[in-house]
């Protein structure tokens, strides 16, 4: 399941990242900590008054006595209100910034997942926390923890002031807290289990509904549309129920806290009547336990039903620190394998690719791969072909090091991935997917990502090589155009361009190419497959032939059907073979 791919922090753990962040606002919390015991102090004012006022009035006082006690209540709710206020935004000033460091730290572990880490893990699951972990934490900082701070200060005020007036009468409240505690001891083992139990359902709604809109072109054209509506109607109907099991335990709590007030308050009252009939205490005190219990069903009601807010934002806060405590992005370093087998070959041509015995299942799918096993020699260009959905953008991506497979084993110039590591293999295997990405900036700032030092000179190059140079030079301010989101929008094709220009300056010895973007006799696909073949040029190649043009030029043609390889060869002894790839080339040739 997605949520166990990821790492979840113990309790211990999320304590200790909590506290790592909240010890530098020192100053803040211990302001927040004087004006919550002040303003639980000072709610303790009105019952006090208004116990000492039922004696007053019993003695025959007078409305200015009635007066005085109203100012001096009115008085202790504003200090009160002010108080809380105070703590509250003290509260606010050491939390928050805490919390967006713990979002930055997240953000940028994300940032730094490995892509096949996200595919395992389900791009639903890294959302989830991101999102939906992030607002349940910061909206539990926002309201759920001050309201439980302040109502746990109270709670604690009162208690000992009950105990001060007779301590009878504060064993008489005490007495209801074993029903309390028999509510909690129902409701927590049942809760965490099914909060966590929502937040994973919520998750997998997410992917679902993701994958769907993200999946939707390919989905109808692979005829799963109706297929994966039915998987996103059975996921959010999952979530709907484990949301109404929660909604349905919290209704069978409050009736076990009820039962606890009732108990408790009938004590207090039972209490101060003995009290009062056998002269140990005066009407007033007994109506001061009385106001004093009765003032903590608020506070105790407050922490109880806080408490699965905060019990949620817990298992929250801890998904969130189990990826803020996962290392930073894992990988080879500048003097590992990689870089010493580069340096050691810089001076051939490419290095040899193999795949072997290569299976490989998407999560809760089917194989899509069933024992394919390849090589690409050093400098041989490979052409992948098959029909729609044949597995051959799987393993394109196995081969790059972008996708960990079900099972067998990939090496590079003889050294198996993993001794590579992940960074190693990216160092060397360079890939461009169908999904091209055109970052913010200017078109110098998406190219130089591949290669800091570049100068003018390579750029215009590189442009000039992926036959970019055009329009480049076409664009308001050249090289120095703002394109992405907010900039200038370029064409698919032009995006593809500036992808394989940014492969020409990362110069990586291998190369993985799987761009589906022009039409076949396009003039934009006529371009591509030029630059393509530049690129390619002295270079270990595996292309995935989306228009089989892109094969005819490769120095081999692997033929892949429902993830087998079912024939390799040239084009022009697989067109006399008569076989699969004469077919697609024939209906490839009329269409
Ligand atoms: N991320 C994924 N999750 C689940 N299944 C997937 C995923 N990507 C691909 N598949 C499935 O794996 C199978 C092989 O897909 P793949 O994209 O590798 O085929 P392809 O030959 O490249 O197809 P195309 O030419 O349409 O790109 C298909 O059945 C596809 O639905």
């Amino acid at each position: 399941m997605s949520s166990t791919i990821l790492p979840i922090a113990s309790r211990r753990e999320t304590v200790r990242v909590a506290w790592t962040l909240l010890r530098e606002r020192r100053l803040p919390l211990t302001i927040a900590t004087v004006a919550f015991a002040a303003s639980g102090f000072l709610g303790l004012v009105p019952p006090w008054v208004l116990g000492d006022l039922v004696d007053t009035v019993g003695d025959g006082g007078t409305a200015a006595d009635v007066v005085r006690a109203a100012s001096i209540i009115a008085a202790a709710a504003l200090a009160g209100a002010l108080c809380a206020g105070l703590a509250v935004a003290a509260l606010g000033q050491a939390v928050v910034p805490a919390l967006a460091r713990l979002r930055e730290e997240v953000v940028a572990r994300v940032l730094g997942l490995e892509p096949d880490r996200i595919e395992e893990a389900g791009a639903g699951d890294v959302l989830s926390r991101v999102g939906d972990d992030v607002r349940t934490v910061t909206n539990t900082l926002d309201e759920a923890v001050p309201y439980t701070v302040e109502s746990s200060v109270a709670i604690g005020f009162t208690a000992v002031g009950l105990a001060a007036l007779d301590w009878r009468l504060g064993l008489a409240g005490l007495c209801a807290l074993p029903f309390y505690v028999l509510g909690l001891r129902w409701y927590l083992p049942r809760s965490a289990p099914l909060y966590r139990e929502e937040r994973i359902a919520q998750g997998e709604r997410a992917e679902a509904l993701l994958t769907g809109v993200h999946s939707a072109q390919t989905l109808r054209a692979l005829g799963y549309g109706e297929a994966w509506q039915e998987q996103v109607a059975v996921r959010s109907w999952r979530a709907a129920t484990v949301s109404i099991t929660v909604f349905r335990m919290l209704t069978r709590f409050f009736a076990r806290t009820n039962r606890a007030e009732l108990v408790g308050l009938l004590l207090v009252l039972g209490t101060g009547f003995v009290l009062v009939r056998d002269g140990a205490a005066t009407v007033g005190a007994a109506t001061t336990a009385a106001l004093f219990f009765h003032r903590l069903f608020g506070p105790i009601g407050g922490v109880l039903t806080t408490f699965d807010q905060v019990q949620s934002a817990g298992a929250s806060l801890a998904r969130l620190a189990g990826l803020a405590l996962m290392p930073e992005a894992d990988g080879a370093e500048p003097d590992d394998p990689a870089s010493a087998r580069s340096a050691a070959r810089a001076d051939q041509t490419g290095l040899a690719l193999d795949v072997a015995g290569i299976h490989h299942r998407y999560r809760d799918g089917d194989e899509v791969l069933h024992d394919v096993t390849l090589r690409v020699a050093a400098g041989e260009r490979v052409a992948l072909v098959g029909a729609t959905g044949a597995g051959k953008s799987t393993l394109a991506l196995v081969a790059a090091g972008h996708l960990v497979p079900s099972a067998g084993a990939r090496t590079l110039d003889g050294a198996a991935y993993d001794e590579w590591g992940a960074r190693g293999v990216r160092s060397q295997v360079a890939l461009v997917t169908q999904q091209v990405h055109v970052f913010a900036g200017t078109v110098r700032d998406n190219l130089t990502l591949a290669a800091e030092d570049a100068d003018d000179e390579a750029l215009h190059d590189a442009l000039r090589r992926t036959r970019s140079s055009g329009w480049v030079a076409a664009l308001p301010d050249g090289l120095d155009t703002v394109v992405g989101a907010h900039g200038h929008t370029l064409t698919p094709a032009q995006a593809q361009q500036l992808a394989l220009a940014r492969i020409l300056l990362a110069d990586r010895p291998v190369v993985v190419l799987d761009e589906a973007t022009a039409e076949a006799g396009s003039s934009g696909a006529r371009q591509l497959d030029e630059a393509a073949t530049e690129i390619l040029q002295g270079r270990t190649a595996l292309v995935v032939a989306h228009r089989l043009t892109q094969a005819v030029r490769a120095d081999r043609i692997v033929v892949l059907d429902r993830g087998a390889i079912v024939e390799e060869g040239t084009h022009d002894e697989l067109l006399a073979r008569d076989g699969q790839y004469a077919r697609l080339w024939a209906s490839w040739s009329q269409s």
